[in-house]
């Protein structure tokens, strides 16, 4: 993975607002993995493999009247990428009580402060889907609950959970670049209750956890929650994300199965993040 090159399209947008928003959700869906906002529009960056020339085809906000959106495109190393990242990875905060940063930036006066080397890696807080998780983790008690971050990318859920007093928790990534960023960042933020693994669902055998919390995507999820449902424990907690309103009804259809009850809903820009009672 250390090689993958990516592809970066530079947007530019006028007026930003709702475009930029809309357009992320709308790239994001079509395999885009990291954006950067800008002040004239956002740089998406998707990984050569996930490309093909019809990308763009199927993002209907390009054919808006209401929006003038221009772009250029080129090939990405990684290490630009990485210079990117420095240069554009503003600080977020959630709910005014978690922020997520990097090292190099100053310290907020925030209850919970997580640094974060994203590198490759997804998982900044920036994405809807990151903050619904995070939201989800700062509402709940995870004091002494046993946890799985499935599909950690940066680690960024697992090591928040550490902080509100889960423990132990097993963070797990497919992607052997999310594995080595995690296992940085777990020590960065010197969680010790934290243990990484790469792989997918099944090296979830055997395995239980009081909370499961899973950030992937809609196919994965219908794929594997037969296998979460039998790793979560009596009364435990799952918290889902990574698809959109409509896949709704396909998602907790799916927990039915399973005897997940829906409890909750969160909402932003059309993604969503659902969480269940076992
Ligand atoms: C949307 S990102 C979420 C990252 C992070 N948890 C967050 O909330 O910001 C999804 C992550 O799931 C990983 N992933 C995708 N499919 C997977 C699978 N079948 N098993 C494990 N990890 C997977 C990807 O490598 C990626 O890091």
């Amino acid at each position: 993975m250390s090689n993958t090159i990516y592809i970066g399209y530079y947007f530019k947008v006028q007026p930003l607002q709702p475009a930029v928003e809309i357009l992320i959700a709308e790239l994001g869906y079509a395999g885009f993995e990291s954006f950067v906002e800008n002040e004239d529009g956002v740089t998406a960056y998707i990984q050569k493999d996930e490309w093909n020339e019809n990308i763009l085809d199927d993002i209907q906000i390009l054919n808006s009247d209401e929006f003038e959106i221009t772009y250029t495109f080129e090939d990405i190393e990684q290490t630009n990428w990485n210079e990117e990242w420095e240069k554009n990875f503003n600080p977020i905060v959630v709910d005014d009580m978690c922020s997520v940063r990097a090292p190099f930036h100053e310290k907020p006066n925030t209850q919970y402060d997580i640094v974060i080397e994203p590198k490759m890696s997804f998982g900044t807080g920036h994405h809807e889907t990151t903050h619904m998780m995070i939201q989800h983790i700062l509402k709940n008690d995870l004091k002494d609950k046993s946890v799985l971050d499935m599909g950690c990318g940066t680690g960024v859920l697992a090591i928040l959970a550490e902080i509100k007093g889960a423990k132990p928790i097993d963070a797990v990534d497919y992607d052997n670049w999310c594995y080595l960023n995690s296992l940085e960042n777990v020590e960065r933020n010197k969680s010790n209750h934290i243990t990484v693994i790469e792989g997918d669902a099944s090296v979830l055998e055997g395995k239980k956890y009081d909370v499961i919390i899973a950030n992937i995507n809609r196919n994965i999820l219908l794929q594997d929650m037969k296998t979460y449902a039998t790793c979560l424990n009596e009364n435990g907690m799952l918290f889902l994300s990574g698809f959109y309103n409509d896949d709704i009804p396909i998602i907790k259809n799916e927990c039915e199965k399973y005897m997940l009850n829906f409890q909750e809903k969160l909402e932003r820009n059309n993604w969503v993040s659902l969480k269940f009672l076992n």
